[in-house]
């Protein structure tokens, strides 16, 4: 062979494994969205200066299209290496879904300042029309009991002119703030974040936590005057009583729900606990209502302080997404525009304090308050659960997820030793 073919062949070579490379680049690029709990370790780009609009199923040589107004001052944070496969590291840049599906949702907490959250997004990115309805709770992941298939009809029904549309300034957000615990079912195959998951990946998952106590007071007042499928034949504080005598009882359920060794480890299922838990306490306490009322629905039964005990809900969300962001709703009533903030956006628009103030609790004929002696009592019920949030988001921070106010600024999560004795914290 002449030298010159020589040379021929190996240019051949080099042009076909540069080919292999660069297919290879792409598809790793494009199979990002579709790894769940990936076996391999997930590399994030911090999404350069711009937010991204971009298509992940769409062709990989066609220019990703900016979005006119999503901006990133400050960049996604960038992702730290554990040298492990497993854990998760965040990419924050909000990204337009491809399909009939949401590209943003706030799961919760109810009564953590939602519809405020919603109503900011909705004036940013007129979700209000033309498809969206200007409905804030889709509730579509409930439609999961029918299957995969009315979840699908539920967004293509919000969603499917605004994809048509193509619009860039349109984002669609579903904001259901009782999906962090699934107020309708509980089996782990069809909870909100594994159905989410299914649909879309890259969502963005949007947390806002209110301080236990005052979120326990409002939602039951809230409750009072919607009076939505629940049971309220009891008083505020006797429906509190019920729920910490329950948990005195169950130790070892409750152990499996506020899982202080889950912090570890990646792939713990409390969602299991929950469910476990909260069948068991609906039906303690459907046992216990039925001598004062007739004959109580024990899924009319919903816990105030269980759902408070936000720690094992965020474990789970961030087991299926690495876009997850967390706010105390405490720091964001106080500057609503740490919204855009979390989101890690830089808006031009006019202020919140044009909005008018969603939900708020003023406005209610009847209210129910929490008495000193409940407030304590709650308080050390929360010391556990508490310290084990702070602990996580800590993690989670740390993973670069979005997290405000930075962990360790003064919060009601309170840094105590999560792992000291609950039994006696509760029943004082
Ligand atoms: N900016 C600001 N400052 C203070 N408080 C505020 C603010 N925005 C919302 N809120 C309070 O948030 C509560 C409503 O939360 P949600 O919109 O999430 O409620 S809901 O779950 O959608 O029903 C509701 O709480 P309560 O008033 O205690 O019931 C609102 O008052």
């Amino acid at each position: 062979m002449s030298v010159s073919s020589i040379w021929l062949y190996r240019l051949l070579l080099l042009e076909v494994l540069g080919l292999i490379g660069v297919y290879w680049e792409i598809e790793t690029e494009f199979s990002v969205s579709s790894i769940r709990f990936s076996s391999t370790p997930l590399r994030i780009g911090n999404g350069g200066g711009f937010l991204r609009s971009m298509r992940m199923q769409g062709s990989p040589g066609s220019p990703a299209p900016a979005a006119r107004r999503l901006r990133s001052d400050m960049g996604a944070p960038e992702a730290p290496d554990f040298g492990s496969q497993e854990i998760r590291t965040a990419r924050l840049y909000i990204q337009r879904s491809d399909g009939a599906v949401p590209s943003l949702v706030i799961v919760g907490a109810d009564k953590g300042g939602t519809s405020e959250a919603f109503a900011m997004l909705a004036r940013e990115f007129q979700v209000l029309d033309p498809g969206h309805k200007g409905k804030k709770e889709l509730g579509c992941l409930y439609e999961a009991w029918n299957g995969t298939q009315g979840v699908h009809d539920c967004y293509q029904e919000y969603f499917g002119q605004l994809q048509h549309n193509d619009d860039e300034d349109v984002l669609p957000v579903d904001a259901t703030p009782n999906y962090y615990y699934s107020n309708e079912f509980y089996a782990f195959d069809i909870s909100p974040p594994k159905i989410l998951a299914e649909f879309a990946p890259d969502a963005t998952i949007v947390f806002l936590l209110r301080e236990p106590k005052s979120r326990i007071q409002s939602l039951y007042n809230h409750w009072l005057v919607s009076n939505n499928r629940r049971d309220l034949s009891l008083a505020l504080e006797e429906q509190l009583e019920e729920e910490l005598q329950f948990l005195n009882g169950t130790q070892n359920l409750f152990d499996g729900f506020v899982n202080a060794s889950g912090i570890e480890d990646q792939k713990c299922n409390m969602w299991n606990a929950w469910y476990e838990l909260r069948e068991n306490y609906q039906e303690t306490a459907r046992n216990l209502r039925r001598n004062q009322t007739k004959d109580v629905d024990s899924k009319r039964i919903t816990s105030l302080i269980l759902t408070s005990m936000y720690f094992p809900f965020i474990h789970t969300w961030v087991q299926f997404f690495d876009r997850v962001a967390v706010m105390q709703s405490e720091y964001f009533f106080e500057d609503r525009n740490r919204l855009w903030q979390l989101l890690q956006l830089s808006l031009s628009s006019s202020s919140p304090a044009e909005l008018r103030a969603e939900n708020q609790a003023a406005s209610y004929d009847e209210k129910s308050k929490l008495s000193n002696d409940m407030k304590e009592r709650l308080e050390q019920a929360f010391q556990q659960p508490n310290a084990l949030l702070f602990k996580y988001l800590g993690k989670l921070e740390s993973r670069g997820f979005s997290v405000l106010p930075r962990v360790g600024a003064s919060t009601w999560w309170t840094a105590i030793d999560p792992t000291g004795s609950r039994q006696s914290r509760l029943l004082a």
